[in-house]
Parts: C-alpha cells; sequence; structure tokens
C-alpha cells in the first residue's frame, strides 16, 4: 500500500487564500484588518519558531501583528497586565499566550483572564465549555485542523472508529468533541499512558491520531492496512524533529499526515481562521 498523502502544507495555503480575501473586505469594513497577538514569555527557541512562524502567516493574509515578548522571569502580575492590554486594545481581534509558560507562573489563571471573546487558540475555560456543550464558540485549533484535513481529503468520518493518543488539552482532549458531534459522527477512544493494550485499540482504528510526544510510538505492525494516520507528535531531537508514527507505518497506511507537513501547517491555518471569524463577529457578518 501506498499512503495518501494529507497534504497540511499545501491545504493551510488553500485556505490562506481564502481568508485573505475575507481579511481585505473586513479590513474594508472596519477601516482596518483584524489584528492577531501573540504573548510569548521566555526565549525556548521552539516557541520563538512558532511564534515567528504565526506572524509570517499573518503578513501573508494581510493581518495584523501584535507582539508581546516578556523576559523568561516575569512576573504572574507582568504577564496579566500584558492579557489585561490585549483586552482592552481594539486593535487586537484575538490572541493566543503560547503555551507552555514558565513553570513559575499560573497557565490556568493566565487563560482564565484572557476575553474568551479573543481567544484565538478555543483554549479558554469558557469556550472550552461552550464546546462541550455543542454551543458556538472558536475551537482548538489542532482539532479543528486535524477535521479540516481529513474532511477535504474526503476520508470517511461517519461511523469511523478513531484512536487518539495523548490526552493533553491542545489536541487529545478536544478532538473526540469534534469528531463525536452529529456532524462527524465518528466513535473516538482516548488512550494514554494508562492505557492497556494500545496497540490493539490502534489496530481497531480506521483513523489513528498519534498525539502523544513519543517518538515513533505508531509502528506499522500495529495498524489496520488502510487506515488514515495522522502524526501530531513533535520531538525535538539532535536529529532534527521526530514525529509520534514511525515512518515504516506509510507502507500499510492508506492515509497519512506527516510531520513535518501534515497537522502542524492545519493548525496556523486554523489559528488566522478564528482571528478572521472573531473579526467578522464583531462587525455582525456571521
Ligand atoms: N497557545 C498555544 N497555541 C498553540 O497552537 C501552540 C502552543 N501554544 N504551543 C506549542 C504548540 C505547538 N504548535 C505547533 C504549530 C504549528 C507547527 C508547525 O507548523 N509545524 C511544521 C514544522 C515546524 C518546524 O519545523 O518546527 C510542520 O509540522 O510542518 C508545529 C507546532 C502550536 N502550539
Amino acid at each position: 500500500m501506498n499512503a495518501q498523502l494529507l497534504d497540511g502544507k499545501a491545504t493551510a495555503a488553500e485556505i490562506r487564500r481564502d481568508l485573505a480575501e475575507r481579511v481585505a473586505k473586513l479590513s474594508a469594513t472596519l477601516g482596518r484588518p483584524p489584528g492577531l497577538g501573540t504573548v510569548l514569555v521566555g526565549d525556548d527557541p521552539g516557541s520563538r519558531a512558532y511564534v515567528a512562524g504565526k506572524h509570517r502567516d499573518c503578513a501573508q493574509v494581510g493581518i495584523a501583528s501584535i507582539r508581546r515578548d516578556l523576559p523568561a522571569d516575569a512576573s504572574q502580575q507582568q504577564v496579566e497586565e500584558t492579557i489585561d492590554e490585549l483586552n482592552a486594545d481594539p486593535a487586537c481581534t484575538g490572541y493566543i499566550v503560547q503555551l507552555p509558560l514558565p513553570r513559575h507562573l499560573d497557565a490556568g489563571a493566565v487563560l482564565e483572564r484572557m476575553d474568551p471573546a479573543k481567544d484565538a487558540d478555543g483554549l479558554h475555560p469558557v469556550n472550552l465549555g461552550r464546546l462541550t456543550l455543542g454551543v458556538e464558540a472558536p475551537l482548538p485549533c489542532t482539532p479543528r485542523g486535524i477535521v479540516e484535513l481529513l474532511r477535504r481529503h474526503e476520508v470517511p468520518l461517519a461511523g469511523a472508529r478513531v484512536c487518539v493518543i495523548g490526552r493533553g488539552v491542545t489536541v487529545g482532549r478536544p478532538i473526540g468533541l469534534l469528531l463525536t458531534r452529529r456532524s462527524e459522527n465518528s466513535t473516538v477512544t482516548l488512550c494514554h499512558t494508562g492505557t492497556k493494550g494500545l496497540a490493539w485499540h490502534v489496530r481497531e482504528a480506521d483513523i489513528v491520531i498519534a498525539a502523544a510526544g513519543s517518538p515513533g510510538l505508531v509502528t506499522k505492525d500495529m495498524l489496520r492496512p488502510g487506515a488514515a494516520v495522522l502524526d501530531v507528535g513533535i520531538t525535538r531531537t539532535d536529529q532534527g524533529l521526530v514525529g509520534d508514527i514511525h515512518p515504516d507505518a506509510a507502507e500499510v497506511a492508506g492515509w497519512l499526515a506527516p510531520m513535518p507537513g501534515g497537522v502542524g501547517p492545519m493548525t496556523r491555518a486554523m489559528l488566522l481562521a478564528n482571528v478572521v471569524e472573531a473579526a467578522e463577529r464583531t462587525v455582525g457578518a456571521v
């Protein structure tokens, strides 16, 4: 079997082109472009690179960038003041707090202080609650990107058995909430480090979403032939970035979202989509 590529890079580029048109209209209506803010605390090279990438994406679609970089030893109060500023700034349509925050900070308190209407990540407790209740809210970017990637490649979702590996707040926990909506109608199993018989769960699945951060965790012998396999793991090693899916998996998978070039670019595109939608809500266009 030669897996069909779930090409996140190309799909994200397509989405950015559509968004650029909506941004142009919004900019005319609003008298200024929508703005994405980022709050980065500290100088982790990975986090810096992600934030830089988000601002490049913004420039490409015509969204204004608002950057707030704070030192690694910033106090809780300093970070919360930055949040208050962005909440009050009319040029900032939506923003994100780059995670993880340094350990001395209370990330939960920072997220709760955000204006839920400006939560571009969909990770504010109010918005995660709305997602659980099925009320409209900005959706978490990576889960939204995964659903969009599967839909645009016509991977069957209705009745599909999905195995998610990893219970993180940004991917593993919320993805099940999206895929089990009536509009998707999948059946989701959430596996984690306490799961007994992981290989059995993976083998049952039509769709495998690996978001554990465990390099090469999913090997070809674990997979149902023809399954859609999405690599959401990123581990930085001396040999570069390594995903959760072993490269051999491409031999048995029916579809493959590789890392890099799969879900990562979709995550970034969905962040832009959340900002555009937040701006459209402010002018009553949605
Ligand atoms: N508040 C917050 N929101 C996030 O969305 C968030 C976060 N914090 N903290 C860190 C994770 C990680 N994340 C990625 C997004 C895109 C790529 C991406 O585009 N990856 C490229 C490769 C990038 C590279 O070379 O490093 C790809 O897969 O092709 C990766 C990782 C968002 N995160």
